[in-house]
């Protein structure tokens, strides 16, 4: 038995629990599993007939924030969905290659799919809390969907500690039996990374988080991108070249050329991408001269 700190639900004062396992959790615990490399072999990906991504290959390290950028209809986000194996809930969705977690193939049958979720989560890009869902039941809604059992004590230590790491704490911690859906739009989504993170994921992958956002909720959620990494690995599919360069220390340029399935035309440290492209069509996209 390990003594761990229980916060309030109410008051949001920190109390002390004991709970059966042998990490201390400090109240707004700011340190989750080590985050995880994922890399991504040879992926390709249909729908259908149709071929949306041909043999894409991708290294994305441990603890670093990885962006996904390139035009519309590249096949950005369809690459982020084999990540975690949401591809496969498509009906018509194929997939081939393997993705590596830590060296494991997600795609290997000893793998469960709720395995995949809880180790590599996923946020969207409209903010989607169950509206009518307290604050603390939302962040908690993502346990029972993964099969992640967690005694009352235990989840209020996780919805501080969740709640802390997507930076929304403070501004919840008195109003935490009040419904998600009252909550303003950059709110609900660091309310949906604090459900995200509940799990505890090794890998947080992103689709446009911040699109739907206003550009003050849009910097306070890429504060929390840019507090989260080294905690936790970050792919973020983004179209904001901005915020690619604010956010990220690695960047992959897809495209998808005349009708041709979408591939990574170039990718490495975001710093060498946008100031020294190798490749001339990433030169003109990041300079805005297309897409
Ligand atoms: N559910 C689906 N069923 C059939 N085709 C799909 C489906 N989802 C995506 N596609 C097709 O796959 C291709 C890649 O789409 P995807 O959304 O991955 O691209 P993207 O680069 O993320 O685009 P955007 O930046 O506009 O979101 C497109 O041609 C798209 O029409």
């Amino acid at each position: 038995m390990t003594q761990v700190s229980e916060a309030n639900e109410t008051t949001g004062r920190a109390g002390t629990v004991e709970m059966t396992d042998t990490a201390v959790l400090p109240a707004a615990v700011v340190d989750g599993p080590a985050p995880a490399t994922l890399e991504a072999r040879a992926v390709s990906a249909w729908f259908g007939s149709h071929q949306v991504l041909s043999q894409v290959s991708l290294t994305m390290p441990a603890g670093e924030v990885t962006a996904l950028i390139g035009p519309s209809g590249c096949g950005k986000s369809t690459f982020l969905r084999t990540l975690n194996r949401m591809h496969e809930l498509i009906p018509s969705a194929q997939f081939g290659g393997e993705v590596l977690f830590e060296g494991e193939d997600i795609y290997d049958p000893s793998w469960r799919l709720t395995d995949a979720r809880r180790r590599i989560g996923m946020v969207f890009q409209k903010p989607n809390p169950f509206p009518a869902m307290s604050i603390y039941d939302n962040v908690v809604a993502g346990l029972k969907l993964t099969g992640t059992k967690v005694n009352r004590r235990e989840k209020d230590v996780l919805v501080e500690e969740s709640l802390t790491r997507a930076g929304l704490w403070k501004e919840v911690r008195d109003r935490l039996r009040q419904p998600g859906g009252a909550l303003s739009g950059g709110q609900q989504q660091r309310l949906c990374i604090a459900r995200a993170l509940a799990v505890r994921p090794r890998v947080l992958l992103m689709d446009e988080p911040c699109s739907a956002l206003d550009p003050t909720s849009t910097r306070r959620v890429e504060e929390t991108i840019q507090d989260l990494a080294g905690q936790v690995t970050i792919v973020i599919v983004t179209h904001n070249m901005q915020q690619a360069a604010r956010v990220s220390q690695q960047c992959a340029f897809f495209l998808a050329e005349q009708g041709t399935p979408g591939g990574i035309v170039e990718h490495g440290a975001t710093e060498a991408v946008f100031n020294s492209p190798q490749d001339q069509r990433t030169a003109d996209y990041v300079a805005g001269r297309f897409g």
